[in-house]
């Protein structure tokens, strides 16, 4: 069996998309096109404090995603980080190799493609390197990509910015509900809220309308911050439709995860989303997922529910809990 590699940078033994890639046919992007007419919530956050809470828990009540501009996050930091992560994906496959993640015996941190566990299952149109990035004690620079030299000074300043930006969107959500500006952020473990950064890479696919980078799926983390390098792709899902999500240079995408429909007991949703690939261009995103430390036990917040009027919608478990059943497609 080809592996993506062999296709994706040897061009296969064929320009036909085999088997493994080509989705059955109630999931392919030709049987499943977005809506017309159907745009996204974009929220500046330069405005008002009580616009933004209105406006941007409204968008994660009612979507579980917001594109945000002016977030403080400059352009040239967001166009460093794109050119470091470039570079990496820019070696020969050999070089990228030695950076090999082995998801199968724990070791989630490298370059990697989807394991597949099932021999029924269907291979993701995309390679990723992924490592953690906050918080400081449990981050190794060591297993970071060692080129282009400036990638680790880029990457730790964009973080920096990154858990900036998420405590404001935390605050804002926590008050959407009602609740203290600081009680989303204490909820997830406060100072050892985890970062994990992901640079998604889907090299130009031969037959993209038989085939997905990820497949529709909500991130099982709190939130996840993302930019995209310019080539659209991502989809989100709406009442029962897909949206396709327009690139707005400069914006970040926040998408709101599980963890945070637990803890708000479903006022916010986790957004269901998924990636289309294309003929021509090689897209690119770079995504961090914001979590609680593995140990945190997460449910409704006792806050949100109360007796019959409310009950928890979410059982309460710790995160690793959580994230094993997810991994392993286990009720929750
Ligand atoms: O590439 C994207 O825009 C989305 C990637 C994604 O959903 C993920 O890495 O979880
Ligand atoms: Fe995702």
């Amino acid at each position: 069996m080809e592996s993506f590699q062999d296709l994706a940078y040897n061009g296969g033994t064929t320009q036909q998309l085999p088997p493994q890639f080509i989705r059955p046919s109630h999931e392919r992007p030709e049987n499943t096109k977005a809506i017309e007419g159907v745009t996204v919530p974009v929220v500046s956050l330069s405005q008002p404090h009580e616009l933004l809470v209105d406006q941007v828990s409204k968008a994660c009540m009612e979507w579980g995603f917001v594109m945000v501009t002016n977030h403080g996050i400059s352009a040239t930091l967001i166009q460093r980080l794109k050119e470091v992560g470039e570079g990496f994906f820019a070696l020969p496959l050999k070089a990228k190799q030695a950076y090999a993640n082995d998801a199968a015996n724990g070791k989630f941190e490298g370059y990697g493609t989807k394991m597949i566990k099932n021999p029924d299952e269907k291979t993701e149109w995309l390679d990723y390197f992924f490592h953690l990035a906050a918080p400081p004690a449990k981050v190794n620079p060591q297993i970071w990509p060692k080129h282009p030299p400036s990638y680790r000074e880029v990457t730790e300043e964009y973080n920096k910015e990154i858990l900036k930006l998420t405590d404001k969107i935390l605050e804002l959500l926590s008050e959407g509900l009602g609740l203290e500006p600081n009680t989303l952020k204490s909820s997830l473990g406060g100072e050892d809220i985890e970062a994990e950064m992901k640079i998604n890479h889907y090299p130009p696919c031969p037959q993209p309308e038989l085939a997905l980078g990820v497949e529709p799926h909500t991130d099982m983390c709190a939130l996840t911050l993302l930019v995209p390098n310019g080539v659209a792709g991502l989809q989100v899902w709406k009442d029962g439709n897909w949206v396709a999500v327009d690139c707005l240079p400069g914006a970040i995408l926040v998408h709101v995860g599980d963890q945070i429909e637990v803890l708000s007991n479903g006022k916010y949703t986790g957004v269901l989303h998924r990636t289309l690939v294309n003929k021509e261009r090689t897209r690119m995103s770079w995504a961090v997922f914001i979590a609680p430390p593995h140990d945190k036990v997460i449910g409704p917040l006792p806050q949100l529910v109360d007796g019959d009027q409310n009950p928890p919608k979410y059982s309460t478990k710790t995160f690793a809990d959580y994230r094993y059943r997810k991994i392993n497609k286990l009720p929750q």
